[in-house]
């Protein structure tokens, strides 16, 4: 038998536009006006002629613009086609230009300033800049990756100077001066697919998330696989961060600080308080840099190779909050309780670190939600934006709860703009993989290892028998508005703080952030996770039963 070929056309389509819905709604009324046919046929006997003549004529009609709009939708499509097509051999010549240029140039890479990523931004920035574009997700809020992954340094996987390029912003907020300054100091490092062992394999999962060849779909990967990051030039500063009020944690947090100054001449930067605490106690750590004001912590991770968290998994989340934006390695060494985010033990630090710093290290890319408060319109004065500024990227999750009011909550929750359902009862949690263990399992979520791409949805308490949790794809995003008739208030916390209040009209609006927290591995992604899935929850924990007549173990 002849094989069949065949095309399919993956268009990225505008989720707000709804144009994605054409398909669906040619098919429907194409499946209608059929029905309409056939019911004209069976109902209209030969007493009623006229009408049937008449309603034929309309049904010729609305077949005829049903066609019409199919073509238009095609056109359309093929028009994105082009688009796309033109705008990918654009970023391909560009690629061959600097290439060139690079191959003229002998300074390897990478060089500051221009190949940190801090020169003059791509006319496209240019663009989103002008048109005050700020978003995280179209324009990645200003931030572009610099070399076509496979390109940059002419290797495998993604280095820094792609997640690190920044340009200054329109808001005036951002020095690009400084920036390139710091950013020199930072060292470089890449990110790589696959085991550090199987080339081959890291190699393979650079390439097409899907292939058609010969009309077969083959997917090289389904989600991320290990990653691994191996530095191109060792860390120069690390960031220290610890829980607060512990003395077990202060006195490491000393040791360690000497320790990565006098045997590996890294740089230390901690929290404001901290580095009073230490300077309390002796002029020694004179050394120690702190980010004192707003704006030198939104510039931290031009400045930091490593982050170094001392605690639980809370410090961890407090870290992952300090960073609005790309993340530096973080390393978590256990001194809380659970430590379901925290691989590693602090009796052997130094070894730890040690080889952390050597690399490669297999990473966890702990993705985080973006979330934004936008007010109820109509209750806001004329010209004022009713999204407020204030973005909240959680690692575990948001929550939306009733607070202190004794009423059910009564959140309507709509996916890309598609109604989903309306949560009657304490609240809905919306979580990451990551928090998966967290909130969003006590409320009886399942547990999700951190490399699924999705979201959570989780209802707290629903008054009803039959609202099962719910895992969405990464690529939506959920809104949950309280109605205007709620008879009581919600409120919303992020990662179990910060917490604000919605009134009748406000809505939440989240999805998958694009900076996600490069969590280094104590052994790899899943072998982590498993293990504390067991030792920290003691997951699926039961004695054993016995063979017959023998005692159970
Ligand atoms: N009913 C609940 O289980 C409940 C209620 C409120 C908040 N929380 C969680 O607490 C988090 C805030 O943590 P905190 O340390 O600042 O507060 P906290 O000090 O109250 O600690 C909460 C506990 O949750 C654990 N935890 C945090 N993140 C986790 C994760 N990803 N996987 C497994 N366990 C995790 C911590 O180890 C800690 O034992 C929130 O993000 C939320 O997930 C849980
Ligand atoms: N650097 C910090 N500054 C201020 N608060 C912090 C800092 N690090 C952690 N915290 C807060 O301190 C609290 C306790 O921290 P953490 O969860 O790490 O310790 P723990 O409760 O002993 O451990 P676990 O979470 O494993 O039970 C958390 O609420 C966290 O938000």
């Amino acid at each position: 038998m002849k094989r069949r070929f065949f095309t399919l056309h993956l268009l990225q389509m505008d989720q707000d536009s709804g144009k994605h819905q054409n398909g669906w709604t040619h098919a429907c009324s194409q499946r209608s006006v059929e029905e309409n046919l056939q019911e004209a046929a069976i109902g209209d006997g030969g007493s009623h002629l006229v009408e049937f003549s008449d309603a034929m004529r309309a049904v010729e009609k609305a077949l005829r613009q049903v066609t019409e709009s199919k073509a238009r939708a095609q056109d359309e499509a093929s028009e994105w086609k082009r688009k796309y097509e033109m705008e990918r051999l654009r970023v391909a010549s560009l690629e061959q230009e600097r290439d060139q240029e690079r191959e003229q140039d002998p300074e390897p890479c990478p060089s500051p300033p221009d190949s940190w990523g801090h020169g003059e931004p791509l006319d496209s920035e240019k663009a989103d800049t002008e048109n005050g574009d700020q978003s995280p997700v179209g324009s990645m809020n200003g931030w572009q990756p610099l070399h076509n992954n496979s390109e940059c340094c002419k290797r495998e996987g993604i280095c820094s100077q792609q997640v690190l390029r920044s340009h200054s912003s329109s808001s005036g907020n951002i020095s690009q001066v400084s920036d390139v300054m710091q950013a020199a100091e930072k060292a470089s490092f890449r990110l790589q697919w696959g085991s550090c062992m199987d080339k081959k394999a890291a190699r393979r999962h650079t390439h097409d998330v899907v292939s058609f060849e010969c009309g077969d779909i083959t997917t090289a990967s389904r989600s991320n696989k290990q990653i691994t990051l191996a530095w191109d030039s060792p860390p120069q500063s690390v960031f220290i961060l610890s829980k607060p009020h512990d003395p077990t944690v202060t006195a490491l947090c000393k040791e360690m600080i000497r320790w990565l100054k006098e045997e590996k001449g890294i740089g230390v930067y901690v929290e404001p308080l901290v580095k009073k605490e230490l300077l309390d106690d002796s002029s020694y750590f004179g050394f120690v840099q702190s980010c004192e004001t707003g704006d030198e912590v939104l510039h931290l991770h031009c400045k930091v190779d490593l982050v170094i968290t001392l605690g639980g998994d809370g410090t961890v989340l407090w870290a992952a909050n300090m960073f609005k934006g790309p993340v530096p390695p973080v390393v978590s060494f256990s001194m809380g309780s659970l430590g379901f985010m925290t691989p590693f033990q602090t009796d052997h630090y130094k070894e730890c670190l040690q080889t952390l710093i050597k690399g490669p290290v297999y990473i966890t890319l702990r993705h985080r939600l973006h979330c934004q408060i936008v007010r109820n319109p109509d209750k806001v004065k004329e010209g004022e934006d009713p999204c407020e500024p204030e973005i909240h990227l959680v690692l575990n999750e948001v929550s939306i709860d009733r607070g202190m009011s004794s009423f059910l909550t009564n959140l309507e929750c709509y996916c890309d703009d598609i109604f989903v359902t309306t949560v009657q009862g304490d609240g809905l949690i919306l979580s990451t993989p990551s928090g998966s263990t967290a909130y969003s399992l006590a409320a009886g979520g399942s547990m999700v290892h951190p490399q699924v791409p999705g979201i959570l949805f989780t209802p707290i308490c629903p008054h009803s028998l039959s609202f099962r949790p719910l895992i969405l794809p990464e690529y939506v995003t959920i809104r949950v508005q309280v109605p205007q008739n709620s008879r009581g208030q919600a409120w919303v916390s992020f990662d179990g703080k910060d917490r604000e209040q919605l009134s009748e009209g406000d809505a939440l609006v989240c999805h998958m952030s694009a900076w996600p927290v490069p969590a280094a591995c104590d052994k790899e992604s899943t072998t982590d996770f498993l293990r504390s899935v067991r030792e920290g929850l003691h997951w699926n924990l039961r004695k054993r039963q016995g063979t017959d007549g023998h005692p159970s173990t």
